[in-house]
């Protein structure tokens, strides 16, 4: 008998840098759908944020990382990262389905995103490749689509990486709006106290 497929939930972010608002949807999605494991999936240059000044991919990616290790159903892909250039979802499934053929892919994003996925490269063959699963957000309102998804109510976290960028270079604490060990990595690096976001 063939053995079932592995439930992989794969979020895709820009991460700049990942907070507990990503890390709450992502756990709750896992737990509701059953999933066996969420891989974080940091892009390397995410097609509707052309022109932003954005942490390297290097720093995004340690930091998402560092706030897997603390959760043994998270994992980190750096499969965008490393084929660089723009980040289109099409090369991140595809890729992810050629490494992991006994897995079936849940792709996470915010459910006011899954209102422009007509926007996304080839947007027919994303939702063959993948479930998409819209979570909700506060202060985003949700979608009206005709794509297949899956929506799940998500825990309220009105926390975005903009916020914590702001509030690191106002000198404001970002201490439960990041795992620890980001705050901490945000700090030896000294990450977003300059220009970002001016
Ligand atoms: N607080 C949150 N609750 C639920 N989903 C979220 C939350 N923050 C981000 N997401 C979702 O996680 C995915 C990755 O988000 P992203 O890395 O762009 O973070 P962000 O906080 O939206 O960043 P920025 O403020 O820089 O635009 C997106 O699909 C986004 O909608
Ligand atoms: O494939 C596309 O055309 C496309 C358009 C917009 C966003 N995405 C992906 O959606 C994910 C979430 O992006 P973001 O910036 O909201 O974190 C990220 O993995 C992006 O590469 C993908």
């Amino acid at each position: 008998m063939q053995a079932p497929l592995a439930r992989v939930g794969v979020l895709g972010g820009t991460f700049d840098p990942i907070h507990h608002g990503h890390l709450a949807a992502a756990s709750e999605v896992c737990a509701q759908l059953g999933l066996d494991q969420i891989l974080l999936t940091p892009a390397y240059s995410q097609p509707f944020k052309q022109g932003y000044d954005t942490e390297t991919p290097e720093h995004r990616l340690a930091m998402c990382a560092l706030a897997a290790d603390e959760d043994e159903r998270f994992a980190v892909s750096p499969v965008d990262i490393e084929r660089g250039g723009v980040t289109y979802t099409v090369d991140t499934l595809t890729d992810l389905r050629e490494q992991r053929p006994d897995a079936e892919l849940f792709f996470i994003t915010g459910a006011d995103a899954v209102a422009r996925l007509d926007e996304w490269k080839d947007a027919d063959r994303l939702t063959e490749l993948a479930t998409f699963v819209g979570v909700t957000r506060p202060g985003h309102s949700l979608a009206d689509t005709t794509r297949p998804h899956i929506l799940v109510e998500a825990p309220a976290l009105a926390i975005s990486s903009t916020d914590v960028r702001r509030r690191v270079r106002a000198g404001l604490p970002i201490r439960y709006l990041v795992p620890r060990s980001v705050a901490d990595y945000i700090a030896v690096n000294g990450l977003y106290y300059g220009g970002l976001d001016d």
